[in-house]
Formats: structure tokens, C-alpha cells, sequence
């Protein structure tokens, strides 16, 4: 099965990278980066109701309205590869410009044709909070990602036990980084809000088969509880989804595949909005 695929070459790097650099070292550097940020903070808008002090991401999309996480990835292991032409950094501006709030960075390099650097390249180039969507397999990778410069991490429910879930989520937490924990049925909902998920991601396509249903999202939406962020993941194409979307109560949106194959990138992101007037 592909997820386990992913899975096994995920800890294979891991592995490999862990002989490169030792956790340890990863862990201090990570651990120091957060307390220099700490005595330092960033300033960051918060809703004047937001129950919480969220990081960057979390604040992003708990603004008030749909916010849009644009997605840089060049290839996936359901429709090969999408662009031919990567130029990451560019892309990530142009992301920039339209009007993103938020830009998720594939970082697997085997069947995404991801890679670490270019979220590296990406957090100096651009202001945006940036998520590193990569398959976390070992906490290595989550001080990884503070290191590279990324403000949350992809964790996948299907991936990870409770117990592993709740440690990896509450690792975030020490680094300031948000988790973005994602669910595609109801008992993965119901994982996620255990382990003390504020950001919820359903995500339409079901990594097992690739099989992408829309209405995934719409369905799980009543079982997320209110104060948790929203975010809908995977299939999103038209004004019209983001339009049925808002209509449920979405917080936010996770789009790839539209957004890469769009040549203008502004103009695809505004005729997306217009599903989403305020
Ligand atoms: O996209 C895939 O083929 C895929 C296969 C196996 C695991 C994960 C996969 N994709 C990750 C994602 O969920 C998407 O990159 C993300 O939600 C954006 O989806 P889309 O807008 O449909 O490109």
C-alpha cells in the first residue's frame, strides 16, 4: 500500500539524515532556536477573540474569513508529476502576491519530488508562515522542520498511534510550531481532538486508495469542535467548493494540484475567492 510505502522510505531517510546530523544535535539547535525566539517573540495579529496565543500559521487561519494555504509541489504519487517547470521560490511569491495566508511546502522527496531545501529557500524568500508537509515518521523530522524555518507540521493521524500522536503534538507545542493534524474518518477525528488538535485537517483524498471525495469534508465538519480550527485538504478546484465550503463553516482550505497547474497563480486565487466574498 502506497502510505506504508511512503512510510518505510520516510524512516530511510530519516535514518540516513539522523547519521548526518544526530538527533541530539538536531534537538539542541531546535530547542535553542525556540528559546532565542521566546525571549524575542515575533509579532503576530491575533483576533481579539482568539482563545489562545497562536503561532503565525494558527493565527493565519484563524482570521476572520476562509484563509488559503497554497500548496508548492511538484509531483504526487496519484497524478506523477504536475509541473514540469518547478521553480519553487517563484511559485511561492507568486503565492505571496495573490493573497495567500499560508503556503504548504512538500519536503518527500521520493514519490513528491519534494526536498528540504526548498522550504529552506522558501522561509527566506517569503513572509508567509509555512507548513512543512512531509510524512512524520520520528520527532527528528519535527525539529527538523523548526530548523528549516517552517511555523507547523503536517502530522497524519493514519500514520501514528495515539501515544505517538499526543508526543509528537505536544513536541510541537515546546517549539512554538502549530500542528496541522489530519483525519479522514470519523475515529481519526476523534484521535486528533484526543491528542489536543487546535487544527483539524480533513482531508478529502484517501491516501490508501487516492480515492478524492469532496464531500469528506463537508460530512466530518460536525464533529470537529468549534474552537478547533477547520481546514478542508485535497480535490478543492472551483469558486464552487470554496462557496460550498463556506457555507459549512470552514475555516480553511489546503489547495495543490489547482493551484500549480494555474499559469497565473493571482488570477486562479482570485476566481477561487470569489466562492468566498466577506
Ligand atoms: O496527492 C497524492 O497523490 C497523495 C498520495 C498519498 C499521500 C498524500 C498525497 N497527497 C498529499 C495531499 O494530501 C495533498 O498534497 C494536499 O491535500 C493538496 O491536495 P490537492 O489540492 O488535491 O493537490
Amino acid at each position: 500500500m502506497i502510505l506504508e510505502q511512503i512510510a518505510a522510505s520516510t524512516r530511510k531517510r530519516v535514518e540516513q539524515e539522523k547519521m548526518e546530523r544526530p538527533l541530539e544535535r538536531v534537538r539542541e539547535m531546535a530547542l535553542e532556536m525556540t528559546r532565542a525566539e521566546q525571549s524575542h517573540p515575533a509579532p503576530v495579529s491575533l483576533p481579539s477573540s482568539a482563545p489562545f496565543a497562536p503561532n503565525p500559521f494558527e493565527a493565519a487561519l484563524r482570521k476572520s474569513g476562509m484563509s488559503f494555504i497554497c500548496e508548492v509541489k511538484k509531483a504526487s504519487p496519484s497524478k506523477g508529476v504536475i509541473a514540469e517547470e518547478f521553480h519553487y521560490k517563484e511559485i511561492a511569491s507568486d503565492y505571496e502576491r495573490a493573497g495567500a495566508d499560508a503556503i504548504s511546502v512538500l519536503t518527500e522527496p521520493e514519490y513528491f519530488q519534494g526536498c528540504s531545501m526548498y522550504l529552506e529557500e522558501i522561509h527566506r524568500q517569503v513572509k508567509l508562515p509555512l507548513l512543512r508537509k512531509d510524512f512524520v515518521v520520528d520527532e527528528y523530522q519535527i525539529y527538523d522542520a523548526k530548523l528549516l524555518g517552517a511555523s507547523a507540521v503536517l502530522l497524519i493521524c493514519s500514520l501514528l498511534k495515539e501515544d505517538k500522536l499526543k508526543r509528537y503534538h505536544s513536541l510541537c507545542g515546546e517549539l512554538g510550531l502549530a500542528a496541522l493534524v489530519e483525519a479522514h474518518d470519523d475515529g481519526e477525528v476523534a484521535m486528533a481532538a484526543e491528542a489536543g488538535a487546535r487544527i483539524i485537517g480533513i482531508n478529502n483524498r484517501n491516501l490508501k486508495t487516492f480515492e478524492v471525495d469532496f464531500s469528506n469534508a463537508l460530512r466530518l465538519r460536525r464533529l470537529v469542535p468549534k474552537d478547533t480550527v477547520f481546514v478542508a485538504e485535497s480535490g478543492i478546484r472551483t469558486a464552487a467548493d470554496i462557496r460550498r465550503l463556506a457555507e459549512a463553516r470552514v475555516d480553511a482550505v489546503l489547495i495543490g494540484e489547482t493551484l500549480m497547474r494555474a499559469k497565473d497563480k493571482t488570477a486562479a486565487l482570485k476566481e477561487l475567492r470569489r466562492g468566498y466574498i466577506l
